[in-house]
């Protein structure tokens, strides 16, 4: 199984069992001398840190931090490479050539990221050549009208602006291209900042280089608001989509209590996993039935409940993920220009079915009802919630990945994302994420809780935690959502 193969048994450490998903470096692949790290020794670094600020390359992080008496947390554990600065890095300065790039949709905390990047490299390790990469993947292959050397101009303020300076697109992935490009204009660090596609491009892009023996580092931001990138705690640009989502929420919830039997559904991006609709809906407390890609449902149930929820309070209030119900709509799987498949509109349909539902004659003489037709107040944000500005958490969240993907970076480390693992920054290999998703589990303890807080029959999952589970116990094989793996973190 993948999994397996790419998480070694650490022979070489003291402890046996523990299992190390390992980072690729440039050293296990090609020749390269390291030099002492420049942070603190440089007149062109405007830091200089006191106390040993260097993390070993031995330092590493437990996914599990639970344990039991008689169980201890490297029984379970996968162990990932702590992310910070080495002592030793693999590029002279003057020899460090950096490219960044974003792609797919974007995603709150895209320009912090960028920023971040790049003043790392330039103030903190003296790099003089970033460039930025306009218009996605696609802008490689037109290096002289896309791609932009960067200075702190470039970077002024952008992080208080939502969407990207650099531009984003979906399709237009050239493997060939994009590394003639990079090997042209002599790149030896390439960021992207994308979500799964984005991740599956880099792959690909790293396993090029290799093929033509450069020396070049290849790392990953994972962005996306949807906040389903396996094993990390969470991607940057989630909590300020949820944020953003509260007055969407308040606004519909608003409407339907100004008329007698109102309802309020707000539609919330999510394309295959719920997690904006249930951080949101726990974060409002106002919302009735949130329904998300992960759990099935019947029509007949929902009416029931929302029929009670308008005899008891004269009105009721939806939270609908955009991926929720499209079995039920009996979609047609359509996809965009990076074969992301394509939702029909369920905000629509519900609005359709639930207005339908409530016009029946019954309800004339119903006296609950009688006089008092129900009415739907549909809010569909859609991109109002990703192309605000990072909120503050994330603002923070996006430097720390910044700086540990340059770090990484800059000591050799290659086909690896970022994130925080238990509160603390990681580099994982790409490979153990991509054709991974993380989804909302049903029966966990939160969706629990929101069962309490909404009021809503338990519906069944559509992929539950006791499906398949490959050899590590993390993470769940082939599934029907979207031929994608999923894994299922700790409760929490
Ligand atoms: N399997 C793949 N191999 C190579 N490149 C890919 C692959 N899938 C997607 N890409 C490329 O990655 C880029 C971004 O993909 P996509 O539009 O799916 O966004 P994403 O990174 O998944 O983010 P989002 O969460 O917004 O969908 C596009 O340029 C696309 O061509
Ligand atoms: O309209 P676009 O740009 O394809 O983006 C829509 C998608 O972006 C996402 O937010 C993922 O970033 C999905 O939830 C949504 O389906
Ligand atoms: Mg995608």
């Amino acid at each position: 199984m993948r999994c397996v193969a790419l998480v070694a048994t650490a022979a070489a450490l003291s402890a046996p069992n523990i299992r190390v998903a390992e980072v690729p470096k440039l050293a296990d692949r090609i020749d390269v001398t390291t030099t002492p790290s420049p942070i603190g020794h440089t007149e062109a670094i405007h830091f200089v840190p006191s106390g040993d600020i260097f993390v070993d390359d031995d330092a590493l992080i437990a996914s599990q931090v639970t344990a039991t008496r008689s169980r201890m947390i490297s029984e379970d554990a996968t162990f990932f490479h702590r992310a910070g600065p080495r002592r030793e890095v693999v590029f002279e300065q003057n020899e460090a050539k950096a490219c960044i790039v974003t792609c797919g949709g974007v995603c709150p905390g895209l320009n912090t990221v960028v920023r971040e990047l790049y003043l790392c490299l330039a103030k903190q390790y003296g790099v003089n050549t970033v460039y930025g990469v306009q218009n996605g993947y696609s802008g490689f292959k037109n290096w002289q009208r896309d791609a932009v050397k960067m200075d702190s101009k470039f970077v002024y303020e952008i992080q208080r602006k939502g969407g990207t300076v650099l531009r984003s697109s979906r399709g237009g992935h050239d493997t060939s291209k994009i590394c003639d490009a990079l090997e042209a204009h002599e790149v030896n660090m390439l960021f992207v900042i994308g979500g799964d596609g984005t991740m599956k491009g880099a792959c690909k892009i790293d396993a090029e280089m290799q093929k033509r023996g450069k020396k070049c580092v290849v790392c990953c931001v994972p962005k996306t608001i949807d906040n389903d990138v396996p094993l990390i705690d969470n991607s940057f640009g989630f909590t300020s989509a949820v944020e953003a989502a509260i007055p969407m929420i308040e606004a519909a919830n608003t409407e339907a209590e100004a008329c007698p039997n109102g309802i309020g559904i707000v539609k919330l991006m999510g394309r295959h996993s719920g997690f904006i609709a249930l951080h949101a809906t726990l974060a409002s407390g106002d919302v009735d039935l949130c329904l998300v890609p992960e759990s099935s449902f019947e029509i007949e149930e929902i009416m029931n409940h929302l029929e009670a929820k308008l005899r008891e309070n004269n009105h009721a209030l939806v939270v609908v993920a955009e991926g929720a119900g499209q079995a039920q709509m009996g979609a047609s799987v359509k996809f965009d220009a990076s074969g992301n498949a394509l939702n029909e509109d369920v905000g629509l349909w519900l609005k359709s079915v639930i207005t339908q539902h409530f016009a029946a004659d019954r309800y004339d003489t119903d006296p609950d009802f009688a006089g008092k037709k129900a009415k739907c107040f549909l809010v569909d944000p859609t991109y109002a919630i990703r192309a605000v500005p990072a909120n503050a958490y994330d603002q923070v969240y996006c430097s720390s990945l910044a700086h540990a993907a340059v770090h990484g970076a800059m000591a050799g480390y290659t086909r690896f994302l970022v994130g925080n693992i238990n509160t603390r920054l990681a580099m994982l290999p790409l490979d153990l994420v991509v054709n991974r998703r993380n989804i909302v589990a049903i029966r966990d303890r939160m969706w629990t809780r929101l069962l309490f807080s909404t009021g809503q029959p338990p519906f069944d999952a559509v992929v539950t935690s006791d499906d398949e589970c490959d050899a590590e116990g993390l993470y769940r094989s082939e599934t029907a959502t979207g031929g994608c793996t999923v894994s299922f973190g700790d409760e929490y």
